[in-house]
């Protein structure tokens, strides 16, 4: 099969274990910079202009597109969903999984467990907003966050106060949430590809830091999921509309709760933790599908 991995950088660790998967199991495979394509658009004839020629014939794509390119982005997964080609995400899906807020949204619908969670748009009336998700400790997000920057615990009320007129001071829109001190510091990242879980790790943020993503500099180590949180991973992804993703979620006193679902979640931490070729599961699952 002929398929194009989306992504800006041939040097990346997701990206060149894509690279080697796909060509061991001898496909025809490019790594495209989507930032470098052209849209071109005209009537029965949509096409990508790129590196001087326009792509054609590609089966599948493989999205890795990073949450500051998202809007190019998602135009490019778009065109060549357009072209007929198979990605593992889905324009749509990927653009819904960007917004915490949405995500949540959809989530909740999905009756799937949650940490309780408020968006206002205004907050003349913060210690309201504070009151509604059981006082401090509480956790305040931007809502475009990402590796664990602009999530903050305030563990009083006052710190809550001035964290959230700060940010709204800032035009920047937040979510406030309860905060699940049960959780020490450590959460739960499955990856799931094709509607199951192929792989999971428990994530320990460092002495002190209740985030616990790898990027803040936590450890993580492969573990083996019960079966609700199994089920919990493998129905949010499905509520998202994601062939593949990564579930972020925290062990709570009242079972699993999703904190948020990645749409070009990394290889790295999860294939080292695991021992597993994740990078192969995903070329099969394409395979099956294109
Ligand atoms: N409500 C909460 N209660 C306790 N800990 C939390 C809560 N929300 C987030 N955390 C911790 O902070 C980390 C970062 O939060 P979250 O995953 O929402 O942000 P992110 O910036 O999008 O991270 P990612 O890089 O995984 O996309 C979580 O992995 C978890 O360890
Ligand atoms: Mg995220
Ligand atoms: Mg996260």
């Amino acid at each position: 099969m002929n398929i194009k991995i989306l992504s800006r950088n041939t040097q990346l660790y997701s990206t060149k274990r894509l690279v080697e998967a796909a060509m061991k199991r001898k496909h025809t495979v490019e790594v495209v910079d989507p930032l470098k394509c052209d849209i071109v658009i005209e009537r029965r004839n949509p096409n990508i202009y790129f590196k001087g020629d326009y792509i054609k014939d590609v089966d599948a794509i493989i999205p890795r597109i990073g949450s500051s390119v998202t809007f190019y982005g998602t135009a490019v997964v778009r065109q060549f969903e357009m072209m007929g080609a198979f990605t593992t995400t889905e324009s749509e899906a990927l653009v819904r999984s960007r917004d915490k807020l949405r995500s949540l949204q959809v989530l909740s619908r999905a009756k799937i467990g949650l940490p309780k969670t408020v968006f206002t748009n205004y907050s003349r009336d913060v210690s309201g907003v504070i009151s509604q998700v059981g006082g401090p400790p509480l956790v305040i997000k931007l809502l475009e966050g990402t590796q664990g920057v602009g999530v903050v615990l305030a563990e009083t009320k006052n710190a809550a106060e001035s964290v959230i007129e700060a940010f709204n001071g800032l035009q920047a829109r937040v979510i406030v949430q309860e905060f699940i001190k049960e959780a020490k510091g450590a959460d739960i990242r499955a990856f799931v590809v094709d509607g199951h879980v192929v792989g999971a790790m428990k994530r320990q943020g460092k002495e002190g830091e209740f985030r616990s993503n790898l990027h803040r500099g936590g450890s993580a180590e492969a573990i083996e999921l019960s079966d609700e949180e199994e089920i919990a991973a493998v129905k949010a992804t499905k509520a998202m509309g994601l062939g593949v993703a990564g579930v972020d979620m925290i062990q709570s006193s009242r079972g699993p709760l999703i904190l948020e679902v990645n749409s070009s979640p990394g290889l790295e931490g999860i294939e080292k933790a695991t021992g597993k070729d994740i990078a192969k599961t995903i070329i099969r699952y394409i395979e099956k599908h294109a």
